[in-house]
């Protein structure tokens, strides 16, 4: 049964213990973003290395999504999460990261590739794709799955800890700790494959940085164990919301709000995870920067939103305007990949739109997440996170194939050694831009008809 919070005081109610559950968990999420990115600086030395084309490349960044939308992974992690509670849901699925982190690991390895374990398997059928290919992809999905849940989880943990507190603060510093995790991702991965470009080295650390995560979430664990004991035990703590039942899942599409949020979510994040698989790329072929820079570049883009998010979300706590934020996110959005698609290839262009890119990375996120708690009930959060995080798991999984796709289309019969053409897959993410304003604009208009309070600030005074 789900429960409300009368007078006395919690453990939530110490500022440091609290502070100190965010650390746990924001650090587990650097692990998972890190790991999450950690191959998408390499994508020329998998081209060269392992014969992975760019539609190649797509179809493996895809595949992250693939048993999150076919398999309803999400929706299956959400109800757990709502039904066997915060820490069986979260070691669980941390657990399964890892083992997918593991497989993906296994797949860029010689063991693996010189006819190791799986590998006359995995050649037996659809022989277009590689083997490194196919195992890299199970491994990946089995990640996704697991950085999935774990990141609603997370969601979860910080609604139980921050309601009516600093929400948006403690959300935007979450996203900012999963940032440097890209940021670690983008910078480090191409430079830890040393100098004889070892693809499978920074999957390995990966890995390892995967169980430190685990541990801080037992740590997590143990103060998560000490707040249910003191609601349990406190007589002041009133049942005011209903039972989660699986059904309300459904209930979820009857309110305009959370369709509209889940739409915007999965057309803004559509346009910037997907482009992050191939920006570092987009910076060797259109703007000349040298593979082990590339991702430094794009390094810039968790960097800015390492800072402003925190900030944006601490402002939206004490001074709202949730909505009026979201749409000028998107707007931005629309700036940066028009620079991207359109403008030429001039190294101060690629500066200015990652740096436009970092602002709507930072405003919309920063007022998205902590929105949802303002449409949904509690006792159903669970689940509407897990089916936003399922919504826009269609997005992160078509966009990059389809990037993929269509840049190897767009440089079909290209001379060997020229640089490749990126203004038709950049074309695509203009098209999630305009679309995500539209309906950024949209949810303004309903939050005002139905009163959500998406513009009102976060901290109940
Ligand atoms: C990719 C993942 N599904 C996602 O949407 N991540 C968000 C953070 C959501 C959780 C906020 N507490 C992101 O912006 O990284």
């Amino acid at each position: 049964m789900a429960i409300t919070k009368a007078a006395s005081l919690s453990i939530r109610d110490s500022k440091s213990a609290r502070w100190f559950v965010l650390l746990t968990v924001s650090f587990l999420m650097l692990t998972g973003y890190f790991f999450t990115d950690i191959m998408s600086p390499l994508q020329g030395m998998l081209r060269d290395q392992m014969g992975w084309s760019n539609s190649s490349y797509g179809t493996f960044a895809g595949s992250y999504s693939v048993l999150n939308v076919f398999c309803l992974m999400l929706i299956f992690g959400g109800i757990i999460l709502d039904k066997a509670g915060i820490r069986f849901t979260g070691t669980f699925f941390v657990g399964i990261m890892i083992v997918g982190a593991f497989f993906n690991y296994y797949a860029m390895t010689d063991t693996f590739n010189n006819g190791g374990l799986g590998y006359d398997f995995l050649n037996s059928f659809l022989t277009d794709y590689k083997p490194s290919l196919k195992m890299a992809m199970i491994g990946y999905a089995l990640f996704g799955v697991g950085v999935e849940i774990a990141g609603i989880t997370v969601s979860r943990i910080i609604v139980k800890w921050f309601k009516g507190k600093e929400m948006a603060l403690a959300m935007g510093l979450e996203m900012a700790c999963a940032r440097g995790g890209m940021l670690i991702a983008f910078s480090a991965s191409p430079w830890m494959t040393g100098a004889d470009k070892i693809i499978s080295r920074p999957l390995a650390f990966g890995v390892i940085l995967l169980v430190i995560g685990l541990l801080a979430f037992f740590v997590h664990n143990m103060m998560d164990k000490r707040l249910d004991a003191e609601v349990a035990a406190d007589t002041s703590v009133v049942a005011s919301e209903e039972e989660f039942k699986a059904s309300d899942v459904f209930l979820l599409f009857k309110n305009p709000g959370f369709i509209l949020i889940s739409l915007l979510c999965v057309l803004f994040y559509s346009a910037v995870f997907p482009f992050t698989k191939f920006a570092p790329d987009l910076m060797v072929q259109k703007y000349g920067f040298a593979e082990e820079f590339s991702g430094m570049i794009v390094g810039l883009l968790p960097i800015g939103t390492m800072i402003l998010t925190p900030i944006f979300g601490a402002f939206m706590d004490k001074k709202g305007k949730s909505a009026s934020i979201m749409m000028l996110g998107s707007l931005l959005l629309i700036f940066s990949h028009t620079i991207f698609a359109f403008l030429p290839g001039n190294t101060g262009f690629a500066f200015a739109a990652m740096i436009v890119l970092g602002f709507a990375f930072s405003f919309v996120p920063a007022a998205m997440w902590p929105s949802v708690p303002k449409i949904i009930p509690e006792s159903r959060l669970g689940s509407a996170y897990a089916m936003i995080f399922m919504i826009q798991n269609v997005g992160l999984m078509l966009f990059p194939m389809l990037l993929g796709a269509v840049l190897d289309s767009a440089n079909e019969g290209l001379a060997e050694g020229a640089a490749l053409n990126y203004t038709e897959p950049m074309m695509l993410m203009v098209g999630c831009g305009i679309a995500a304003l539209v309906v950024a604009f949209f949810l303004r208009v309903v939050d005002k008809k139905r009163g959500y309070g998406l513009d009102l600030p976060n901290i109940q005074e």
